[in-house]
């Protein structure tokens, strides 16, 4: 049996060109309110599955209005509006929505979106986490990689497992060196398109002339320099995943470009015209809060709904203390086998200093922690830690004077070399410790401002 959807919407020509697009695709329409007054008996004529409902309505109350009723109703709803201002979006996000649809829509991102919300409804979050029988986090403590028994860290493995085998696209959203790219393989690890490839691409490190090519390809003589044709990430992540890091870097143009892609599921190798379909699945992640780029017109709202289909918040690591003796034990297991040590205890004491720090680096902070004091320790058991000391009030507030991870890095590098007495490359230098080329460890060192002076001998 066909869906039924109501459209509230009062203007004319936009209700009739919804009703057409919804009718051709094979929806069945109630019926056009132009107020909530007209919803109100529509709704009570002829409960429908699904509305439409723009945000400014005729009458004295608005399509908010409504939906607060719909909710009350249980009957899912998605939002027709222009781009609004950050109150209404506020009040707007507030109803719970399945979605905005951002005027002026076409057909495709209306039947699209649409369809999203009716999954989302059926199989959503809340009702796929009532399904009990899955495995967690076991007894180890270890899900497919990712460590920690924290409560909020089993809520987060357990949405993973909900969403992985979806084909759902999935937003990961945390704080800088949380675990969002683990999530991401793990996600993958556990799709039906785990033999696929996973094709990572880092948004924030595409320089913004070059992020088309990257994502889409070129053929060759597309452009001045384009000498050989280039398979962007999209087409090589065909039949698997495409993980796009810091999505919240990327630029407004290219936005509109990777949405087409993403609704279209079709991309354009630059200067080839020909059309290619792309059968992939898309995780995001970001450490932005995306809804304030978008109240600031530095994200697009109609992609961020179209990214927001799960979204998975990954919490900081000093909201999940009771994750960080596993973590901290299975860094110091990694570090000891890979530099050739016993394996290392922790002491209580050592331990302590651990779970008392506020972590603004998070997990990869505490990964370099770890190995850093593994160089440094002789003895076989740990007995202190060298923590940059935070100011008190980090831990309650939530806005610390974060050190950026080039600082963290200068730092890590800088207790290697002191460790090591300066040797960069050859056997127990400091590209060793670190697994890195030497090269590599040069370039990094070039560009922090490490020089290899005196200080480390
Ligand atoms: N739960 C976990 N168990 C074990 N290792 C983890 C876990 N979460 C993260 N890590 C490790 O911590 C480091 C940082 O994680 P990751 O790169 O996934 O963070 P991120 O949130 O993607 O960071 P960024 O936003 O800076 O890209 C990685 O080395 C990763 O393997």
């Amino acid at each position: 049996m066909s869906r039924k959807i109501l459209i509230v919407e009062d203007v004319f020509i936009e209700a009739n060109n919804l009703e057409m697009i919804l009718e051709k695709a094979g929806y069945y329409v109630t019926g056009i309110a132009r107020s909530v007054a007209a919803a109100r008996k529509e709704i009570e004529r002829e409960r429908p599955d699904f509305v439409l409902v723009d945000i400014f309505l005729q009458g004295p109350q608005t399509g908010i209005d409504l939906a607060w009723e719909l909710k009350k109703l249980e009957i899912p709803f998605l939002y027709l509006s222009a781009n609004s201002n950050r109150d209404t979006l506020e009040q707007a996000k507030k109803t719970g929505p399945f979605g905005f649809l951002v005027k002026p829509y076409r057909e495709r991102d209306v039947l699209v979106m649409l369809e999203i919300a009716v999954y989302q409804h059926s199989n959503g979050r809340e009702a796929l986490l009532k399904n009990t029988s899955r495995k967690k986090v076991n007894s180890n403590g270890n899900f497919h990689g990712i460590y920690g028994s924290s409560q909020a860290l089993h809520q987060v493995v357990e949405q993973l497992e909900v969403v992985a085998p979806t084909d759902t696209s999935v937003l990961l959203l945390g704080e800088s060196g949380t675990g969002k790219e683990r999530m991401a393989e793990v996600i993958h690890k556990l799709s039906n398109r785990s033999k696929g490839p996973l094709v990572k691409v880092d948004c924030a490190s595409l320089p913004p002339t070059l992020i088309e090519s990257v994502l889409f390809g070129h053929e060759r003589g597309a452009f001045t320099g384009a000498a050989e044709r280039r398979i962007g990430k999209f087409e090589q992540a065909i039949g698997g995943t495409l993980f796009l890091d810091e999505i919240g870097e990327m630029p407004l143009d290219m936005q509109a470009k990777l949405l087409r892609a993403l609704q279209e599921r079709e991309i354009e190798r630059l200067g080839s015209g020909n059309v290619i379909k792309v059968d992939v699945r898309v995780i995001a992640a970001t450490n932005r809060n995306l809804e304030q780029e978008v109240s600031e017109k530095r994200f697009r709202m109609d992609l961020y709904y179209r990214l927001n289909v799960f979204p998975v918040w990954i919490p900081p690591l000093r909201e999940r203390g009771g994750d960080i003796t596993l973590l901290a034990n299975h860094f110091v297991e990694i570090y000891c086998t890979r530099f050739g040590k016993p394996v290392k205890t922790i002491s209580p004491k050592a331990m302590q200093t651990l779970m008392g720090y506020s972590w603004p680096g998070n997990i990869r902070e505490l990964d370099h922690v770890i190995e850093r004091t593994v160089i440094l320790t002789r003895e076989n058991e740990i007995t202190q830690f060298a923590l940059t000391p935070q100011p008190a009030a980090v831990a309650v507030n939530s806005t610390p004077t974060i050190k950026t991870m080039a600082e963290n890095e200068k730092e890590h590098i800088i207790a290697v070399l002191k460790s090591v007495n300066g040797k960069v490359s050859g056997p127990g230098g400091a590209a060793e410790l670190l697994g890195l080329p030497p090269s590599t460890l040069n370039a990094r060192m070039k560009k922090l401002g490490i020089n290899t002076g005196k200080s480390f001998h």
